[in-house]
C-alpha cells in the first residue's frame, strides 16, 4: 500500500498535481486534504480509471485521518506571491501553516516522507525538522524541499539559446536555495556545451528569477502553478521510483538538511549552513547520498558566497518560529 497525501489539494498547484499523481501506478491510494473544497476534487479524480483509491478529507479534524499510514506527504498548502513580494513576505502566513501540518505529521505519520512546496521554502524545510526534531521522530534523509522547478527552468531555459540542448532529457544541477540569488545553476557542469559570458549572466538570472516572470505575467492571481505541478509529480515519483521499486542512481537537486545525512559532510563543511539545495540520490529511505559540490566556476563560487549569506538568515528564521514558539497561523 502506497498512500500519497497532497495538503493543500484544492490549490492552484494541488489540484494539477494531484492529477498528475493519479495517472502513477505506484500510488495506491491518493489522499487530498485541504481546509476547503477537498471533496469536490477527490470525487473528480476518483473517476479516472487508474489503480489508485482517492479520497477527500476537508478540514482541520480530518487531518490525521488524511495522514494516517501516508508513505509520502506533499505539501502545497499556504498562500502564493503577488506582484511586489518576495517569498519571504510569505512567512507570516505560510510558517503557521506549515507548522500545524508538520506537527500533525509527526502525530499520524513519523515515517513519511514530507516534501515541502509551500515557500519560502528556504525557511519552510527548517520549520518542519524543527518540528519533527522537538517530536523525536526526525529523520534528515526523509525531509525534502522541492526545487526541482528551478532544475526543469534551467533546462527549458538553456535550451531555448542552445537548441542542440534537449530539454525533456537533459538536467541541469541546481544548488542554495529556492528564492532569487539563493538558486544557483551550475551551468559550468553541462559539459557539452559552452557559454559566452553575457549568455552565463543572462541565463543565470532568467534562472533566479523565473519565478518572478510568472508573478507578473498572473498580475495578481497567484504564482506557478501548473509547471509547479509538473516539477512536483517529477520529484515525487522519482522519490516512489527510488523507494518503492527500489530503482537505483536517481538523483535530482532537492534542498535537505545536511546534518545526519548520507555524504554531506563535505558540503556541511564548505558551505557553514545547516540546510542546503544539491544534487542528491535517492534511495529506499529516501536521501541515499548527498552529493558533494562539484568544481565551481569562479562567478559559481560567487553566486554560491552570496547564496550562503541570504539562506543563514532564511533557515535561522525558520527554525526561530519554532525554537522560540511562534502562536497561531495568522493572516496576511
Ligand atoms: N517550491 C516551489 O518551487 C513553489 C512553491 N510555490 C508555493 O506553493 C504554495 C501554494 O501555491 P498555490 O497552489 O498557487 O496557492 P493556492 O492559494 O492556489 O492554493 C493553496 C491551497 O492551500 C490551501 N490551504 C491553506 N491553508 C491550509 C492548511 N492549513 N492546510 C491545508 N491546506 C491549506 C488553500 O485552501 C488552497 O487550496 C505557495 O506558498 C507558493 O508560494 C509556488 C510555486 C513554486
Ligand atoms: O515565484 C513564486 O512565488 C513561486 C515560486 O516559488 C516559483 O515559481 O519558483
Amino acid at each position: 500500500m502506497v498512500k500519497v497525501v497532497v495538503c493543500g489539494a484544492a490549490g492552484g498547484i494541488g489540484q494539477p498535481l494531484s492529477l498528475l499523481l493519479k495517472q502513477s501506478d505506484l500510488i495506491s491510494h491518493l489522499a487530498l486534504y485541504d481546509i476547503v473544497n477537498a471533496a469536490g476534487v477527490a470525487a473528480d479524480l476518483s473517476h479516472i480509471n487508474t489503480v489508485s483509491k482517492v479520497t477527500g478529507h476537508v478540514g482541520k479534524d480530518s487531518l490525521a485521518e488524511a495522514l494516517r499510514g501516508a508513505h509520502t506527504v506533499v505539501i502545497p498548502a499556504g498562500v502564493p506571491r503577488r506582484p511586489g513580494m518576495t517569498r519571504d513576505d510569505l512567512f507570516k502566513v505560510n510558517a503557521g501553516i506549515v507548522r500545524d501540518l508538520a506537527q500533525a505529521c509527526a502525530e499520524n505519520c513519523p515515517k513519511a516522507f514530507i516534501l515541502v512546496i509551500s515557500n519560502p521554502v528556504n525557511s519552510t524545510v527548517p520549520i518542519v525538522c524543527e518540528v519533527l526534531k522537538k517530536a523525536n521522530v526526525f529523520d534528515p534523509r526523509r525531509v525534502f524541499g522541492v526545487t526541482t522547478l528551478d532544475v526543469v527552468r534551467s533546462s527549458t531555459f538553456v535550451s531555448q539559446v542552445k537548441p542542440q540542448f534537449e530539454p525533456h532529457s537533459n538536467r541541469v544541477t541546481v544548488v542554495g536555495g529556492h528564492s532569487g540569488a539563493t538558486i544557483v545553476p551550475l551551468l559550468s557542469q553541462i559539459k557539452q556545451l559552452s557559454f559566452t559570458p553575457e549568455e552565463i549572466k543572462a541565463l543565470t538570472h532568467r534562472i533566479q528569477f523565473g519565478g518572478d516572470e510568472v508573478v507578473k505575467a498572473k498580475d495578481g492571481a497567484g504564482s506557478a502553478t501548473l509547471s509547479m505541478a509538473a516539477a512536483g509529480a517529477r520529484f515525487t515519483i522519482a522519490l516512489l521510483e527510488a523507494s518503492v521499486r527500489g530503482k537505483r542512481g536517481i538523483v535530482e537537486s532537492t534542498y535537505v538538511h545536511l546534518a545526519g545525512n548520507p555524504g554531506a559532510e563535505w558540503n556541511l563543511r564548505s558551505t557553514g549552513l545547516e540546510y542546503f539545495a544539491q544534487d542528491v540520490e535517492l534511495g529506499p529511505d529516501g536521501v541515499a547520498n548527498v552529493l558533494a559540490l562539484p568544481n565551481l566556476s569562479a562567478e559559481e563560487q560567487s553566486l554560491v558566497k552570496t547564496a550562503i549569506g541570504e539562506l543563514k538568515g532564511n533557515i535561522a528564521k525558520g527554525i526561530n518560529f519554532i525554537k522560540e514558539g511562534s502562536g497561531p497561523a495568522s493572516k496576511l
